[in-house]
């Protein structure tokens, strides 16, 4: 049955500025500060109810703003609040499924503070904070705290968060990312902190996907919220990838796809910035090494890195120091660490431990700035993971490719996902993922010599010499690690000698491709796909809005007018059968008057 506060919401609705919402001048000077000029739909919708004081439930597609759509009006209550009385306890908790989600929030948050020029505490809460750092982050009290449930759980029982200060004077508690909060193991410790939530706290839920998982959140810590389900009017069931995200496959052989993710680098028919996921770490670094042969160098984002070293990555990729990021989705180790923590549920020093390691998270939820591409070298495992993949690129007003590399081992799992897309079996012509169009056989055949030659020689011996080389590098980077070393200089100066020996410098003759070597087509695609994307680039940056509402036209996309196998125009000559191939084809569903994929 209907609940009558169930909302469903199409992008038919009127236009609303930030202004027109409710919001306070400071914020939306802020908001503007950061050329963020128009609210997305789910910050339309979400934002008046939650200053009204309703507890809401937001459904909304990856990249969708849903940060900000509780951000900006949770700052403005705490605007309000900073001058009553003084509180024994913070007056807002912000719990997300992993630290990198936690730093990215609280410097979100205090970046909007800053340009507001308002000085509220707000901080950061880590489970491996010690028990005096807790101390001094929570002295105060801050009137924001930002953390995993497990932290948040392990403060109360150790009394470093006393439960009668947050029944004091706890107003909001919102649970981001909750689609992934109950698979991260955090049921127990969000029932332990639920009975302490006092009963006129507002709560919010935001998530990307619905699941099973969030209705069980929403039982557990909601009193009859609103919910916010937001689509477009000419969505599919399901659909949760942006429309501004175009989704391409290319069938090859397992053993091929070191060779195409080449071709397609090498050759410069994807768009940079680019994220490539991989399942494994080895498989991270093979693709690494295998890359930097050819003079294209790239990082491995993997859990197994320190968390600051993780937050470095990201910070220097984010920040354009480097184009192609490797990342590792951490499902298997977070599921291990889970039955771990269940196993050990008795033993105290092992299971904080675990619990600390069950706060890894690498990919999801995690806004990397500018990613135009997302490649899937090797497939996700679910359908969700797929979503969450290519979420990383097309977000807010931005458009984004995203690439999977199909081997025959895959099919199963694309056939799946291609389902949960809204993909009709009769209808070929209406899939969401079409075949890669500017990759023509002979381009990858012209690389395939090279190529497996130094597929050859990245050994497992290098791989392992490889990821132990970065754990160095960055145990070398570990502020932790700063006062051990001034005490014991020799072991930096071993460390730093190892270092170098590891060091190699690719081979000249393997950084550029001759051009005699490329097919004619392929580098007559590559070449047109830089033209256009640069221009498109100039307008994506200064015109953000235009790309997504008006989208951004088929006829100067290369992706649509463009095949390798020859020049032609979409238009003109588009069969079923060419559809069927990879001729870039057609989304026959989507709207009028959005941005064409
Ligand atoms: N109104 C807006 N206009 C332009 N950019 C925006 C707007 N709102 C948010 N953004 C930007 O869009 C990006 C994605 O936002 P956000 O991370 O909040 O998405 P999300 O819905 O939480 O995604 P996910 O479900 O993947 O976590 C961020 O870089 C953010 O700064």
């Amino acid at each position: 049955m209907e609940n009558p506060n169930d909302e469903k919401n199409g992008e038919e609705d009127e236009d609303l500025s930030f202004e027109e919402l409710g919001l306070d001048p400071r914020l939306t000077r802020a908001l503007s500060k950061k050329s963020i000029l128009k609210p997305t739909l789910v910050q339309q919708k979400a934002i008046p109810l939650i200053l009204e004081g309703k507890d809401v439930v937001a459904r909304a597609k990856t990249g969708s703003g849903k940060t900000f759509a509780y951000l900006l009006p949770l700052i403005q209550k705490l605007f309000s609040e900073s001058g009553a009385k003084r509180k024994s306890g913070p007056s807002a908790f912000i719990l997300l499924p992993t630290r990198e989600l936690c730093h990215q929030v609280h410097s979100e948050a205090s970046s909007l503070l800053e340009c507001c020029r308002v000085q509220l505490k707000i901080v950061q809460l880590l489970s491996d904070m010690s028990v005096p750092e807790m101390t001094v982050a929570l002295a105060g009290p801050p009137e924001l705290i930002v953390s995993t449930p497990a932290c948040v759980s392990t403060c109360l029982s150790k009394g470093i968060v006393h439960a009668s200060s947050i029944q004091d004077s706890l107003l909001m508690l919102i649970l981001d990312e909750a689609d992934l909060l109950l698979s991260h193991g955090y049921e127990d410790d969000l029932k332990n902190l639920v009975p302490h939530v006092p009963r006129q706290c507002q709560c919010l839920l935001m998530s990307a996907t619905s699941s099973s998982d969030v209705e069980k959140l929403k039982k557990l810590v909601l009193h009859n919220p609103v919910i916010l389900t937001l689509e477009d009017s000419s969505h599919l069931k399901n659909e949760v990838i942006p429309k501004n995200v175009q989704q391409f496959l290319i069938s090859c052989s397992h053993h091929d796809k070191l060779l195409y993710m080449l071709a397609l680098l090498k050759l410069e028919l994807v768009q940079k910035r680019v994220l490539i996921f991989v399942n494994t770490i080895d498989t991270g670094f093979r693709l690494k090494l295998f890359l930097e042969q050819f003079g294209i160098r790239s990082a491995v984002l993997n859990a197994e890195l320190p968390h600051n070293s993780r937050s470095h990555i990201l910070e220097s990729f984010n920040s354009g120091l480097f184009d192609y990021l490797i990342a590792t989705d951490d499902n298997k180790m977070r599921d291990q660490n889970n039955m771990d923590r269940e196993i050990n549920s008795k033993g105290s020093k092992k299971r904080v431990r675990q619990k600390l390691d069950a706060e890894f998270g690498v990919v999801r939820g995690i806004d990397f700035k500018n990613v135009f591409t997302v490649v899937n070298f090797d497939m996700s495992k679910s359908p969700e993971g797929y979503v969450h993949r290519v979420g990383r690129t097309g977000r807010a007003y931005n458009t984004g490719t995203s690439i999977s590399l199909v081997s025959q081992q895959d099919e199963k799992i694309v056939e799946k996902i291609k389902l949960t897309l809204g993909d009709n079996e009769d209808s070929e012509m209406s899939s969401h993922i079409t075949p890669f169009p500017l990759l023509s056989r002979n381009a990858v055949e012209s690389l395939r010599y090279r190529a497996e030659d130094v597929a050859k020689s990245v050994t497992r011996f290098a791989i392992k010499e490889s990821r132990a080389q970065d754990l160095r590098t960055e145990i070398l980077n570990s502020e932790k690690l700063k006062a051990h070393f001034e005490e014991n200089p020799k072991d930096l100066d071993l460390l730093k000698h190892d270092k170098l020996l590891s060091r190699r410098a690719p081979p000249a003759h393997l950084r550029d491709v001759p051009e005699y070597l490329i097919d004619p087509a392929t580098l007559e695609a590559s070449k047109s796909l830089k033209l256009s994307r640069a221009a498109m680039g100039i307008q994506n940056q200064f015109k953000r809005r235009s790309a997504f509402n008006k989208g951004f036209r088929k006829s100067r996309d290369p992706l649509k007018t463009f095949t390798a196998e020859g020049k032609r125009s979409f238009k003109s000559k588009k069969t079923k059968g060419e559809n069927k191939d990879g001729g870039g084809g057609g989304r026959k569903r989507r709207r009028k008057g959005t941005a064409s994929p």
